[in-house]
């Protein structure tokens, strides 16, 4: 804290105050400072002051500081298999969830112990691949329960699934729909997780004072990006990812590396963003951190520091100079402390011997219960939370803030912003109108003559194939570039699967269709198909349905692999061998193999745009006259006995073995086959969901 004095020659006395220190007859520095020092330090406490009033305005509707939540964890060990690929006779029977010690074990952290307090910062350090981010995943639930031992506890219980609700974790990397804009990603983030009881207009507000506090207020309406499309800058997207869990009231809040990325002002500026967000609101706050500032690293509370896998230091930020000086290790006064203990544990000598001498120290401990004891604030007669708060059990009645109605409604909001920008692309516009000026120009006014039926009828086929094929490969992708949204959302309870997988069914059909739309309704009467206006509607219906059927084939193999590339594949072989099918290039299939043109889904949708342009009294053709049909082939005209002017389209339904099937059961058949791999799409994302989440 700083007093400012100015006398009348305008030179500026400034003193500091050691405000951590409980009296304030403490070391007072006194120094002379220029009129631009001051002028930083105006800057400085408005700053300051700002960001208090921002603070205390998201407190609003908080129900965090109610809720402060005590973590700690003992004897925690993790470990993987490293066997790459099992044969899939040795998979049998392996169901059991422990991992047996062996050589194909790898311990990525062993026998780890901590606590975090509400209202205190926790910061792990520890060399690159020292187990940081793992040991955070296990304290988000992150990690699922193979291969992992120990005890973890919110107030001193078991967590349960609706605890995720209290807990928040910023990942290293941040996730986002690059096409949102940063004030639409928030303001979703909030609709969804915010309590219910909060008005929409409160949880917007949230928003505001949130993007203010992390200075993001400029950059609200650019959109996030990604590789291909510029948007926000890297810290501006760190600052998002950071803002859209403050945001959402946490009783604890993890992170991974917060300030990478940042410079050293915005870096110092958010830790103590967090920490006022801590103190102020009683939130527990565990980040992991690579080398901060002097001044970063001073405003943690607790520090632990890790070493390949192994606890290294737990206790007091303040002590740990003390600490390492103890074990021989002395940090020069003007070294930054938090450099000078990843310079120790860098060196592998140094690194055996403090993870020793930290063994040695809780030999008696093994689980390090009792350090975690004298650590925590439970166990302390004086805190000011009152035991009865930290032992409330960390669990809420509700599993979703969001009512489902609200779930659907706000994602499936979000997934049309997001989706628009990618299937409405000008390049598909382009596409369409480029394809269906040369189908105009291909097919324009087909006579109706026997001579032009073959065109008529490759036309046809050629645009109900075309529409089939376009939104599977749109489709395939959608869930596999969906699925770490998914699971960082699912993880932190913010909406129901189902939720998410109707709003995508609803947000991405208007989108989907509008192409095949654009194209049909101009090419139809281009081409002078049937000129009956109720056999154009049922001509569109049916290839919009066409179009949303290979959709739903293209979600249930995205859902399915969950791989673009694979998928893309399979969708592929799929599409080519429904349509090699379809009864446009197959007339006669080998005998015995007639029923498998039956699953073939193009086959319905042809069959069901050829008996509406050719199942109608006014489908005639006139006969070919001499000349007019290849050299050899022969006029239908000339078969019968009687001698015919025009050839009626049920005959030439009936010559393409079309008509075998009555229009509604190639319909109903077609809605089945929507429907069904729409509801198998769902299931498999489910299995794979939860398979994700063991
Ligand atoms: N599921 C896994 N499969 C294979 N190796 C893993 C897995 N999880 C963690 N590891 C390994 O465990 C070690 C610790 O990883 P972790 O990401 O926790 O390190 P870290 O300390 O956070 O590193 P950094 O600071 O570089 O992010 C690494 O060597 C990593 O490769």
């Amino acid at each position: 804290m700083e007093q400012i004095k100015n006398d009348q020659t305008g030179t500026v006395t400034v003193t500091e105050v050691d405000s951590s220190s409980s009296s304030m007859s403490t070391a007072m520095n006194e120094k002379t400072l220029t009129r631009d020092d001051i002028n930083d330090l105006v800057t400085q406490l408005e700053r300051s002051t700002k960001r208090a009033e921002l603070i205390q305005s998201t407190e609003k509707g908080s129900t965090s500081a109610k809720n402060p939540v005590y973590v700690e964890w003992h004897g925690i060990n993790y470990s993987i298999s490293t066997e790459n690929k099992k044969s899939w006779l040795n998979k049998f029977g392996d169901s059991d969830s422990k991992l047996e010690t062996g050589k194909n074990v790898r311990n990525i952290i062993e026998n780890i112990h901590g606590c975090a307090n509400p209202g205190e910062v926790l910061a792990i350090m520890g060399p690159s691949g020292c187990g940081k981010t793992t040991l955070l995943n296990l304290l988000g639930d992150r990690v699922g329960s193979k291969g992992v031992q120990g005890t973890l506890a919110l107030n001193g219980h078991k967590p349960t699934k609706n605890s995720k609700r209290f807990i928040a974790y910023c990942t290293q990397d941040d996730i986002f729909f690059p096409q949102l804009t940063v004030k639409e990603t928030l303001s979703y983030t909030a609709r969804l997780r915010l309590p219910r009881e909060m008005s929409r207009h409160d949880k917007l507000n949230q928003v505001e004072n949130t993007m203010a506090l992390l200075n993001l207020t400029k950059c609200a309406d650019t959109i996030i990006g990604d590789q291909r499309t510029r948007g926000v800058s890297g810290g501006e997207r760190k600052r998002a990812n950071i803002a859209s869990e403050l945001l959402t009231d946490p009783s604890v809040i993890l992170l991974d590396e917060p300030t990478s990325g940042l410079d050293s002002s915005l870096a110092l500026e958010l830790t103590k963003i967090l920490k006022e967000f801590a103190v102020k609101q009683k939130k527990t706050i565990i980040m992991v951190i690579h080398q901060p500032s002097s001044q970063v690293f001073e405003s943690f509370d607790k520090l632990m520091l890790m070493a390949d896998g192994h606890m290294v230091y737990f206790g007091e930020r303040a002590d740990v100079v003390n600490y390492l000086a103890d074990q021989g290790f002395k940090c020069h006064p003007n070294f930054n402390p938090a450099d000078y203990i990843l310079e120790l544990l860098n060196d592998n000598t140094i690194k055996q011997k403090l993870i020793s001498a930290y063994a040695h120290k809780v030999r008696d401990d093994p689980t390090g219960k009792q350090i975690v004891e004298k650590y925590s604030l439970r166990s302390r007669t004086d805190n000011q939370l009152g035991n009865n708060v930290l032992n409330a059990p960390v669990t809420s009645e509700r599993r979703w803030e969001a009512t489902f109605l609200q779930q659907v409604s706000v994602l499936t909001e979000r997934t049309f912003k997001q989706s628009r920008k990618v299937i409405l692309s000008r390049v598909n516009l382009y596409q369409t109108i480029a394809l269906a000026i040369i189908c105009i120009v291909i097919w324009l006014q087909i006579p109706f003559a026997e001579s032009n039926i073959s065109d008529r009828v490759g036309s046809i086929f050629f645009c109900g194939v075309f529409w089939s094929f376009h939104p599977m490969i749109g489709a395939v992708s959608s869930f596999p570039l969906d699925l770490v949204m998914l699971s960082k959302e699912r993880q932190s309870r913010s909406y129901r699967l189902l939720s998410y997988y109707l709003s995508k069914q609803i947000a991405e059909l208007p989108l989907v269709i509008l192409s095949p739309l654009i194209f049909t309704i101009p090419v139809y009467w281009a081409s002078n198909l049937l000129p009956d206006f109720g056999r154009f509607i049922a001509y569109l219906v049916v290839i919009l349905l066409g179009t949303v059927t290979s959709q739903s084939f293209g979600y249930f193999f995205g859902a399915t692999l969950l791989n673009v590339q694979k998928s893309m594949i399979v969708s592929m072989v799929f599409m080519l061998a429904s349509m090699l099918l379809g009864g446009f290039y197959i007339k006669h299939l080998p005998t015995g193999l007639n029923w498998i043109k039956y699953l073939s889904f193009i086959k319905y949708s042809y069959s069901l745009l050829m008996q509406i342009q050719f199942d109608s009294p006014k489908a005639q053709f006139r006969c070919a006259g001499p000349g007019e049909l290849p050299a050899g082939q022969t006029s239908m005209c000339d078969i019968g006995d009687s001698p015919m002017s025009s050839i009626s389209g049920i005959s030439i339904l009936n010559s393409e073995g079309l008509n075998d099937l009555p229009w509604y059961v190639n319909l109903i058949v077609l809605l089945g086959f929507c429907i069904v791999a729409r509801i198998l799409a769902y299931y498999s994302l489910r299995k794979n969901s939860r398979r994700n989440k063991e």
